[in-house]
């Protein structure tokens, strides 16, 4: 690597104004990396921009998707794709302050930015990794609490408050704040989110519409453990006895799968199956004295388009999502009933 200009504990900057790491553990990484695998790693927004025109201006699409990090097969199926509809791939690694309300687990959400290029570059596809730190992206500061907060935020109403907003009330304004200034900073032609966070694709689906941003959004179908599990960086969290009673939520969504074949299309009949065995497993944790406890968020039988709760699915189909407490850890996950992802994408 020629011409590092070390301006901080730990890492450089490479003559290109990209951030690269110099400490002892991450040197072969640099070589690995940014020599032989070509990944530019920014720190600094004015840096990216930089290179966003050279990119521009050599005519190539842009694929663009945004992570929290410690990422895993999910992530690396999104970054696959995006590489089949650009020539330039772009990754964010930003753990969005705003997204977490002050109870949530901000402070303790891995953080494992050396694996994480490990896995990019092992891709072979990626070209820009966009790692920018808190201060960058909110100038004004970013308290927790809401009611503190000073600056520009955006809300997606009407899609932000039910299901997982019902939970999580000022979640989707924290990711629909931080999407739009990742937007802004990378100008991507394409995006691509995971169908796993279903509301957050219909909300960003509409952030797009609503503020004219001209990019196509693409949704990843959700990436799997062997057993079913929707991979996500939060199972991390879980220890093994709780990883196996995690599958519960699948299991569930996939019992009101079967009563959906079945032609089965009313409300009470398609989730109570579901609630039953979460029911039963909430029940054998608890008798197995295991040291956690089972306890469900919440099943949502909604419609695609307005995610408004519904009684009967008729033609247009639904999305069935749930969420589930395993121990202190908040696992979601969905199916679709009766429609594909094209609906949620366009
Ligand atoms: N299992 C998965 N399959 C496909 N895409 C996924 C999967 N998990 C996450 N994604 C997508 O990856 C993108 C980045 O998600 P994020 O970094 O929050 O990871 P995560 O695993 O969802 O983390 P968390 O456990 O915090 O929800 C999002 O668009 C998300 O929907
Ligand atoms: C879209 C996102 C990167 C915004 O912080 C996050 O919500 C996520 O990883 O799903
Ligand atoms: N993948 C969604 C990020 C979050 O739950 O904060």
């Amino acid at each position: 690597m020629a011409n590092l200009l070390t301006f901080e504990h730990g890492s450089a900057l490479s003559d290109d104004g990209s951030r690269v790491f110099v400490d002892s553990q991450e040197e072969k990484l640099i070589e690995n990396i940014d020599v032989q695998k070509n990944i530019k790693i920014f720190k600094n927004i004015s840096s990216f921009r930089n290179w966003r025109r050279k990119v521009g201006s050599e005519g190539k699409f842009v694929g663009f998707v945004p992570t929290m990090g410690c990422l895993h097969e999910g992530h690396l199926s999104l970054v696959k794709q995006a590489s089949q509809h650009c020539q330039a791939v772009v990754v964010s690694i930003f753990v969005n302050p705003s997204q977490f309300a002050p109870h949530e687990d901000l402070e303790k959400y891995p953080r494992t930015l050396s694996d994480d290029l490990v896995k990019l570059a092992s891709v072979g596809c990626v070209d820009a990794v966009l790692n920018p730190e808190v201060n960058e992206i909110y100038p004004a500061g970013i308290p927790l609490d809401v009611e503190k907060q000073q600056g520009t935020f955006v809300e997606v109403k009407s899609k932000s408050h039910q299901m997982e907003g019902q939970t999580r009330p000022t979640f989707f304004r924290g990711v629909a704040t931080v999407v739009t200034k990742l937007f802004n900073i990378v100008q991507p032609d394409h995006v691509f989110f995971g169908q796993k966070d279903i509301q957050q694709c219909i909300v960003i689906k509409n952030l797009i519409r609503d503020l004219h941003f001209p990019i196509e959004m693409h949704v990843g179908t959700t990436v799997r453990e062997k057993d079913g599990l929707a991979m996500s960086s939060r199972n991390k969290y879980l220890t093994p006895e709780m990883r196996k009673v995690a599958i519960t939520l699948y299991e569930s969504l996939n019992e009101t799968k079967k009563t959906f074949e079945n032609k089965i299309r009313d409300r009470q009949s398609l989730l109570s199956p579901a609630y039953e065995l979460v029911d039963r497993v909430t029940k054998d944790v608890e008798s197995q004295k295991l040291g956690f406890s089972v306890k469900l968020d919440y099943f949502s039988l909604a419609d695609p388009d307005t995610l408004q709760e519904l009684d009967k699915i008729d033609e247009k189909g639904a999305i069935l999502s749930g969420a589930l407490y395993v121990g202190t850890t908040r696992i979601i996950d969905n199916i679709l009933l009766g429609l594909n992802l094209k609906h949620i994408e366009e």
